[in-house]
């Protein structure tokens, strides 16, 4: 897990500034939750963080490497900073089954030999292994839930990225994705960053947490030391 340090972060829209973080570093923590009522910048932030916006100055570094600096407009693509996103909507391709899901993203970057066993690997974990054969639509939710989670993890992120305030359509699912997601991200030691309006959510699951409140950093700190305030 690489440290994560923002130095003079800002963004705006539409000449509004919605971010502003002189200085902020993400500890290599196993699992940092980012919180915050609507509106706070969290989206914002994870987007910066994992190169899918821009910001409009300051600097980013994983560990001491450079990813992000607006005065040399230097960034990193997602990519080569090895951050991946858990999508809220899993957005398969519903025409390749599930161990073609899993090993289509690893087809350009391993050999077949080592994609193959990567595949097993992560159908085991998630326990897919029966369903390796079964397309995507023919699953049932929880099963979903866990094709996406063995199709991100498979791809050994150095940084796995959830924002769960897309996902809340269902509570007892969101629920189970939250709690499979975080145990696995501890078994396998992946660095995980969930971005909840939840303070309480944020205390249960993450070791480190960052409060936003308005584009500003209102906490930060270890997780189960959180003062939850009022949204
Ligand atoms: N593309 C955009 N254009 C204009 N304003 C935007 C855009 N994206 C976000 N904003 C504004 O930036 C602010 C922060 O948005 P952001 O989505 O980062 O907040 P958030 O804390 O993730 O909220 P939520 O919990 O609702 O997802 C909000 O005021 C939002 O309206």
């Amino acid at each position: 897990m690489p440290t994560i340090t923002l130095k003079h972060l800002r963004k705006n829209y539409l000449n509004q500034q919605i971010l502003n973080l002189p200085a902020l570093i993400l500890p290599n923590h196993q699992i940092t939750a980012i919180t915050g009522p609507t509106g706070a910048g969290k989206s914002t932030l994870l987007n910066l963080i994992a190169g899918y916006q821009t910001p409009d100055a300051g600097q980013i570094y994983f560990d001491q490497q450079l990813v992000f600096n607006s005065q040399h407009q230097f960034s990193l693509q997602p990519t080569e900073r090895r951050v991946a996103m858990l999508c809220h909507d899993f957005a398969f391709w519903p025409h390749m089954t599930v161990r073609e899901n899993i090993a289509f993203p690893l087809w350009n970057q391993l050999p077949p030999l080592v994609v193959k066993q990567r595949v097993n690997r992560y159908l085991n974990l998630l326990d897919l292994q029966d369903h390796q054969n079964s397309y995507p639509g023919e699953l049932s939710p929880i099963q979903k839930q866990h094709l996406a989670l063995a199709r991100v993890l498979a791809t050994q992120p150095a940084v796995l990225i959830f924002n769960e305030v897309l996902s809340l359509g269902n509570l007892a699912l969101a629920q189970h994705l939250r709690q499979t997601l975080t145990t696995l991200a501890r078994q396998l030691a992946v660095t995980t960053i969930i971005v909840t309006t939840s303070d309480q959510v944020a205390m249960q699951v993450a070791d480190y947490a960052v409060q936003l409140r308005q584009g500003h950093l209102q906490q930060a700190g270890i997780a189960k030391k959180l003062v939850i305030t009022a949204n």
